[in-house]
């Protein structure tokens, strides 16, 4: 029976009924031979295959189906099923929906088929169980860390790789206690093997005593990590890439050499008593089943955190929830996220990898880094500030971006763009005539972060043809003359600034000069 009909069959009978999904296991579909990813439920009725011969509904498991992927022996691997503890609907043409004998759901999972609850429609981050003050509608979902992860901060690494970035040691210590004074939680420095001065360079920024922690960065191998521990990080992090691109015309190494060189580097920097990441250089063109035993493998030799790079910048934001909710299900837990911005999917794939359950995200100032660069560091504030407020206010000093922002501009000789978020200059400018009056009147009409929050002003330009009177009455109030013009008059002084904003760009000293002008006619 094909799908569709199953699906038909089952509400027929209306055996809709919602089940508890406890693990989920990739493995080849008999009649089709492809590879997918199934889901293994709490009632014993709805076994494996059942969930695989009939229609399954994972609205929340937005799963790999890559079939060239290949599996271990018993066709399983070993996943994690608090991961996947969440509650889904699922159509099943042979269970009667009695879901007696189940094991209780999980903790913040919901059982019944009612619609949200008022609070959780209205935004709570389920899993601090604590009231959102976005706006928006959030997802409900277990997993997601949306509001709580932390940020490796990599302009002194990744930043370091941006064509025009040249360093010396008194500008990576104005940015790194720049860095630190936001509140990041990591700086990640260059690799120390690069040269003397990265070396030097490095033991200098460890000593400042900064509240982040500080990282390096490098190949993963003996040499490197020796170096890397001798400065006196408290972090290492390893990098090698695993794409067949990387291991063939890179580094030369097979997947069995990176795992044996990856444990004995990571059992090394574990014995010095400081943290160890590994990550997996280019991990989206990499084969899904070799990178999960590879961080099986390192996670049971007790890294702190894995990491998966988007290292060309081609991943979308559904591969990046695909691989990363993949990667949670199967026990890896700490997960930092390196986004590339080729493609211009940098923030977005940050934000859905946090939903998926990444806790930490690499960033730097300005995106700046290889080629176009990373996540922004501002850029991922003005997104999470929108999704999770409470907690990004509270933990970032969002009010030391802009000076932030300009000190790395400075020191590689760029301008902010004008449409960055949050500190490009029209980022709080608003001119149509329409939004004009409904931003005066409450600026959440045309604003979703408030400039405030980081230490900025919005404005609302009057000078341009696109103005309306609204606009214009506001102006003559900031010029103290409000009780002095009538409504008809303001709707008069607008038309003559349109008047001669249709001949030329006009400035704000042009627009009081007409509101001026015209006042003292009305003296007259
Ligand atoms: C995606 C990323 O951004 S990863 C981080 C990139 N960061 C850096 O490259 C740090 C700055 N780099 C440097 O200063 C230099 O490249 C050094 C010091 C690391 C190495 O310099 P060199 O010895 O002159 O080698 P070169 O840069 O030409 O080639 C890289 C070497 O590292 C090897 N390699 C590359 N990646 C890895 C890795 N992850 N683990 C181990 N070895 C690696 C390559 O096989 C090559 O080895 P080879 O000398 O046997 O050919
Ligand atoms: O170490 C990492 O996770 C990322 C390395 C990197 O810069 C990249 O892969 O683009």
């Amino acid at each position: 029976m094909c799908r569709a009909s199953l699906e038909r069959e089952a509400r027929r009978k209306d055996k809709v009924e919602r089940a508890l999904v406890t693990s989920v296991a990739r493995c080849v579909i008999p009649d089709t031979g492809s590879m997918e990813t199934v889901a293994r439920c709490v009632n014993p009725t709805v076994s494996f295959l059942d969930l695989q011969r009939h229609l399954l509904i994972l609205p929340k498991l937005h799963l790999s189906t890559r079939t060239e992927d290949t599996l271990p022996n018993n066709n399983t691997i070993d996943l994690d099923p608090r991961a996947f503890a969440s509650t889904v609907d699922i159509m099943c043409g042979t269970c009667n929906g009695d879901t007696a004998g189940a094991a209780p759901p999980a903790a913040n999972s919901t059982t019944d088929n009612a619609a949200p609850s008022a609070s959780t429609s209205n935004g709570v981050y389920p899993a601090q169980g604590k009231p959102a003050s976005s706006p928006y509608q959030l997802v409900q979902d277990y997993i997601s860390n949306v509001g709580r992860f932390k940020i490796i901060e990599s302009t002194l690494r990744e930043g370091e790789q941006f064509a025009n970035a040249f360093f010396d040691l008194e500008t990576k210590i104005k940015i790194a206690k720049a860095l630190d004074n936001f509140g990041v939680d990591y700086i990640e420095l260059t690799s120390p093997v690069a040269s003397q001065g990265s070396y030097d360079d490095c033991k200098a920024i460890c000593q400042l005593g900064l509240k982040a922690k500080i990282l390096t960065h490098v190949r993963c191998n003996m040499e490197d990590a020796r170096k890397a521990v001798e400065c006196g990080v408290n972090g290492v992090d390893l990098v090698i890439g695993t794409s067949s691109f990387l291991r063939e015309y890179s580094h030369g190494k097979s997947m069995d050499m990176i795992k044996s060189t990856a444990l004995e580097v990571i059992a090394y920097i574990k014995s010095k008593g400081i943290e160890v990441r590994f990550s997996s250089e280019d991990s989206f063109r990499s084969n899904l089943v070799d990178i999960l035993h590879l961080y099986q493998a390192c996670d049971k030799a007790g890294v702190d955190r894995v990491g998966v790079a988007d290292t060309v910048g081609g991943a979308t934001p559904r591969m990046v929830y695909d691989l990363i909710r993949t990667l949670r299900g199967c026990l890896i837990l700490t997960l930092e996220t390196h986004f590339h911005d080729d493609t211009g999917c940098a923030v977005a794939n940050a934000h859905s990898a946090l939903e998926a359950g990444a806790t930490h995200v690499d960033t730097s100032v300005l995106g700046i880094g290889e080629r176009n660069g990373i996540t922004p560091l501002g850029a991922l504030m003005a997104r999470m500030v929108v999704t999770a407020p409470d907690y990004v206010k509270s933990k970032y000093n969002l009010k030391a971006l802009k000076s932030l922002e300009t000190l790395v501009a400075d020191a590689v000789q760029v301008n902010i763009p004008f449409n960055n978020p949050v500190t490009g200059f029209c980022a709080f400018t608003h001119k149509a005539g329409i939004h004009a009056k409904a931003i005066l009147a409450n600026p959440s009409t045309y604003e979703i972060i408030d400039p405030h929050d980081f230490g900025m002003t919005r404005y609302v330009s009057i000078n341009s043809r696109i103005t309306g009177w609204n606009a214009v009455k506001a102006r003559i109030e900031q010029l103290g003359l409000g009780s002095e013009f009538s409504d008809d008059q303001i709707k008069e002084v607008t038309a003559k600034i349109k008047q001669m904003a249709d001949i030329r760009p006009l400035a704000i000293d042009d627009t009081d000069s007409i509101i001026r002008s015209y006042h003292l006619d009305l003296q007259v």
